[in-house]
């Protein structure tokens, strides 16, 4: 997957602009709020439909402006594509390859892209949800029959959700609910736990180079209800009683979450900030990695402000894997990262500065 072109407009501090990308090393460098993060938060919002930086009303569009515009030029598997979307305060409005889409999902199955900035801990000491979410993308690229699955799986839930509060819980219909629950929840735990399984030799093939100390680590989905025990329609059936008290369903795929056990460091509590940060970067790649063995080539990797989120050895290790990878990457940092010259590898520059990117 390759990037080309990327263009915003009322985007953050920039009014219009536009950035052509190379294959290979990406460099932007600018000054504090120079509008560096915002170049990897558009192409992020492109490909993921929403931002790594809080929600989208928060500011994404331009002050005074009606409504934000991005749109990307990409190639991959040799076909060239195209996406753009306009984002007006409450509504969307995308298009693919000239065509308009109804699901912003549609776009993100499309054009894959992978950021790791300063927020990206999360995905080691955050909430469940964002593991999860992590777990779902990668299934939204590797497998396309998930997709389906987690929408059939969604409506039963919110159908499920809804009956449980009116009074009384009309039986037949949640019976049938249920079921469609019970059964789509099945087979999206299934996928769920297949992916887990295919992504474990990637993380570690990685983590030697980016977190060593960790000395080997294990993934296992929580599919959120305990499915040794009884199936997720007996789980549910149990639980209606308590479900109905509280209002929503209060177990099932939807509470799933990813365990991830080092083997010689200790939990996640006890990893430094900085080795929390390396080992959500060894997922993040690891899952760009597992892509690409698939077939599906890399996913272009952004590193938002790599040069402060990594020490000088981590750093090193870490660009040359990228190197070696041959993966497309966007690089940010109010300086070159230290050791970039010395990876040996084209390093295409681009300056930001005033709302404006200027190519080196
Ligand atoms: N909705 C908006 N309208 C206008 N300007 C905005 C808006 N949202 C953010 N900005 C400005 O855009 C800039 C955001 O920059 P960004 O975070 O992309 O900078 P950066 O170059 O990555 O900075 P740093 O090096 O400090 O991380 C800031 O100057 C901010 O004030």
């Amino acid at each position: 997957m390759l990037i080309h072109l990327l263009r915003v407009e009322a985007f953050r501090r920039f009014d219009s602009a536009e950035i052509a990308l190379r294959p290979g090393f990406n460099l932007l460098t600018g000054d504090n709020g120079s509008g560096k993060t915002s170049v990897l938060e558009a192409l992020h919002l492109l490909a993921h439909g929403r931002s790594f930086r809080g929600r989208v009303r928060d500011g994404l569009i331009r002050q005074g402006e009606p409504a934000l515009q991005a749109y990307v030029e990409w190639e991959a598997e040799g076909v060239a594509r195209r996406a753009g979307l306009r984002h007006a305060g409450g509504s969307w409005e995308a298009r693919l390859d000239g065509e308009d889409v109804r699901q912003l999902g549609q776009l993100c199955e499309a054009l894959a892209v992978i950021t790791f900035e300063p927020g990206s801990h999360a995905l080691v000491d955050g909430s469940a949800e964002v593991r999860r979410r992590y777990l779902d993308w990668g299934l939204f690229h590797v497998e396309h029959g998930f997709m389906p699955q987690w929408r059939r799986y969604a409506r039963a839930l919110k159908q499920r959700n809804a009956l449980l509060r009116q009074t009384g819980g009309a039986s037949a219909q949640l019976d049938a609910w249920e079921h469609e629950l019970a059964q789509s929840g099945e087979e999206l735990t299934l996928l769920r736990e297949a992916y887990v399984t295919g992504l474990q030799p990637s993380l570690t093939r990685l983590l030697p180079n980016l977190l060593p100390a960790a000395g080997g680590v294990e993934l296992l989905l929580q599919p959120g209800w305990k499915r040794q025990e009884l199936s997720l329609a007996d789980a549910l059936l149990l639980s209606r009683e308590r479900d109905l008290a509280l209002g929503y369903t209060s177990l099932g795929p939807h509470r799933a979450d990813l365990r991830i056990s080092l083997r010689d460091l200790p939990g996640r509590e006890g990893l430094s900030r900085g080795q929390t940060k390396q080992l959500a970067l060894a997922l993040l790649l690891g899952q760009a990695a597992h892509l690409a063995a698939l077939g599906g080539g890399w996913p272009a990797l952004q590193l938002d402000d790599l040069g402060s989120e990594l020490d000088r050895h981590h750093q090193r290790r870490l660009l040359e894997v990228l190197a070696e990878s041959g993966a497309q990457v966007l690089i940010t940092g109010t300086e070159a990262p230290v050791g970039l010259a010395a990876v040996g590898v084209d390093v295409a520059m681009f300056h930001v500065e005033h709302g404006k990117i200027g190519g080196a």
